[in-house]
């Protein structure tokens, strides 16, 4: 039987989350989780995720809303955790068990120091809510800069540089001085390229395409940067989280230009997918930033997008 537990990750003004050890003789026991238990029969996950936090932290939920679901196997039990971020709260948190609280930023979150089902809700927990991916044709390299600049004035934290129609040296100039603009402004550069052409250039990491993903035996890149793919169906999500990587992009959600004859999954189909898969997935796909709302509620980490994000 699958245990259904509710999590809350509760946020701060200074983006650190509250995180609780869990006592030595349960399951699990000694390593550090985001505050929760299981969902009671009847109960809807928001009253069992309020209900938690209250009996746990004595803190009354007052806006929340869904992070990431991921299903788990332990060899003694099947879980789906469903953890929703607090936005908002009344109380101060107390260990009301008596458990040991502490907040911290994601960045510093050791991953083997939680249950192994907490490793996509940390890296859910590092990634922003919408990922930029620049357009097929840059352009002028001085223009692409200006409008990467307008676009990190404008709150963008991850970009990935998509230019498959740029040559190698091309693209390494560009990449080079895009990864300049993004440390300036704190924001994260991805590379789509291969790593045997991206792998001496600064970057925070790659993205790869679908069939890139397929061809792998391991995680590519090294352990502290960010790995992404582009995917489109369940094998290529399943393979995703089997190699370890960070995040995926699935699509296409909604018709889009960019690949006119692929058939989109629409919510429906993108909610059932991402619920298979095992780390945050960004919905791809002919969307914008006010679609973030929806994709949150299918269970999506964000949007990601070329035309939605770029300034114009
Ligand atoms: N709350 C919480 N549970 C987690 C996390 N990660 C994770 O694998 N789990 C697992 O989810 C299950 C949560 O059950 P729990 O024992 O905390 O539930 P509960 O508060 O209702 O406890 P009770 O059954 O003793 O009353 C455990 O199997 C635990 O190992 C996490 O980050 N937070």
């Amino acid at each position: 039987m699958r245990i259904h537990v509710m999590a809350g990750a509760v946020a701060d003004g200074a983006g650190r989350i509250l995180v609780a050890r869990r006592p030595d003789h349960v399951h699990q026991g000694g390593l550090w989780e985001f505050p929760g238990g299981k969902l009671e029969p009847g109960e809807r996950p928001e009253q069992g995720l309020r209900r938690e936090l209250w009996e746990e932290l004595g803190i009354e939920v007052e806006a929340s809303r869904p992070l990431i679901r991921i299903h788990h196997d332990y060899c003694d039990r099947r879980v789906l955790l469903d953890v929703h971020r607090v936005e908002a709260y009344a109380g101060t948190p107390v260990g009301r068990e008596a458990q040991p609280l502490a907040w911290e930023h994601p960045e510093a979150m050791n991953p083997t120091r939680f249950p192994a089902a907490d490793r996509p809700i940390i890296n859910a927990l590092r990634l922003p809510d919408r990922l930029m991916i620049t357009g097929e044709d840059p352009g002028q390299p001085s223009a692409f800069l200006s409008r990467l600049e307008r676009a990190l004035a404008g709150g963008i934290r991850l970009v990935q540089l998509r230019a498959h129609g740029l040559a190698d040296a091309a693209f390494r100039s560009l990449a080079s001085d895009a990864y300049v603009v993004c440390e300036r402004a704190g924001a994260r550069l991805l590379l789509n390229r291969d790593l045997g052409a991206a792998g001496q250039l600064p970057r925070h990491g790659v993205h790869l395409t679908s069939a890139r993903l397929m061809g792998l035996a391991a995680r590519p890149g090294r352990v502290d940067e960010i790995v992404g793919a582009s995917c489109h169906d369940l094998p290529q999500l399943a393979r995703a989280a089997e190699l370890g990587l960070d995040y995926a992009v699935l699509s296409p959600v909604e018709p889009t230009q960019s690949h006119p004859g692929a058939a989109p999954l629409g919510w429906e189909g993108f909610a059932r997918l991402v619920d298979q898969a095992a780390l945050p997935v960004y919905a791809l796909g002919g969307l914008a930033p006010s679609d973030c709302a929806e994709v949150f509620v299918r269970g999506g980490q964000g949007i990601a997008a070329i035309r939605g994000l770029w300034p114009a």
